[in-house]
């Protein structure tokens, strides 16, 4: 997504499925037990136009699931994806909402903005709380009426939008201290995901780590390495405050490094754990697959 703002549109991502130099994944990889609960959860609330919230750390994936929530929804328009943060602080209503032709200076023909532009689709806002406040009125209000006022248009025009809304931080709290919008965090809260971050599905790790690394090498056309044992225990260690951004990238270097049939730790290029980060990795494993055994984990441990 185009991160500039010099006041043009930013809109990029309405067909970046289709670009043969996006990895964007059409495949989920959900293999752990939370991910799968997850996969259900957001199979349920995908059809029809009901609002979604998805909260979870950077990198988790908020995006890809967004897009297949559009995918599985059936709505015949694009998946608009656009980045709060990156919004244009002169021009973000005209943005958003779209503008008539001098609706400003430099403004010679219309547009639609990226609510128009995803009308009959589904408008994905990236980081929401970095809407400014004034616009998170607007939005609500254009949601719920399904029509917008372009800057500068004297009628309202019809819209029939969806929103996929995605947070790092925690909105309820933003409300609290008036950051927020209370009314559009109650819309949006109707249908709020979760989604967690990788240490906390620890089987979802090497599955990722094999499917990035497949896709890496398809694209380079470059043999398919196996991950050693030890380079596994490594990545399953691992806390991962980037997410799975973090383990793409890792995965992807690796594979440019290797220069042979194994990916070993050193190709991962990622800072050395010290000894109680490795147990909290393997204690953050056994906790989520075998709470018993975590439990006589430590009975063994307490008992010297
Ligand atoms: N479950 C998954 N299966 C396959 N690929 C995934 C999965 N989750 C994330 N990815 C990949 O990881 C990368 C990061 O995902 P994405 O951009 O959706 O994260 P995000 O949470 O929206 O990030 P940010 O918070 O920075 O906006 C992308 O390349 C995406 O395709």
């Amino acid at each position: 997504m185009s991160k500039e703002n010099s006041g043009q549109p930013l809109l990029t991502f309405a067909d970046a499925d289709r670009s043969p130099l996006s990895i964007r994944a059409r495949a989920l990889v959900f293999v752990d037990e939370r991910s799968r609960r997850l996969r259900e959860e957001v199979d349920q609330l995908a059809p029809g136009d009901l609002p979604v919230l998805i909260q979870g750390e950077t990198g988790t994936g908020k995006e890809l699931l967004a897009r297949q929530i559009h995918r599985s929804s059936d709505r015949p328009g694009l998946f608009v994806a656009v980045s709060c943060s990156a919004i244009s602080k002169s021009y973000a209503e005209a943005e958003l909402f779209g503008h008539t032709p001098g609706a400003y200076n430099g403004a010679a023909s219309s547009r639609a903005g990226w609510f128009g532009s995803a009308n009959g689709g589904t408008l994905y806002l990236d980081e929401i709380g970095d809407l400014p406040l004034p616009l998170q009125a607007k939005l609500l209000a254009a949601l719920e009426s399904r029509e917008v006022t372009r800057v500068g248009a004297q009628q309202p025009t019809p819209v029939d939008v969806r929103l996929v809304a995605a947070t790092s931080i925690d909105l309820a709290e933003a409300v609290r201290v008036g950051k927020f919008n209370a009314r559009l965090y109650q819309y949006l809260n109707e249908g709020r995901v979760e989604l967690p971050p990788l240490r906390e599905r620890p089987d979802d790790i090497l599955p990722l780590a094999e499917y990035f690394l497949g896709i890496y090498a398809q694209r380079l056309d470059l043999p398919l390495p196996l991950i050693s044992a030890a380079a596994q225990a490594v990545l399953e260690a691992y806390p991962w405050p980037g997410n799975t951004r973090e383990l793409e990238n890792s995965v992807h270097f690796a594979l440019l490094v290797s220069e042979g049939d194994e990916i070993l730790p050193q190709h991962l290029n990622l800072p050395p754990l010290p000894g109680y980060a490795q147990l909290a990795g393997q204690l953050r494993r056994l906790a989520a697959n075998d709470e018993a055994q975590l439990r006589q984990l430590f009975a063994e441990v307490l008992a010297g």
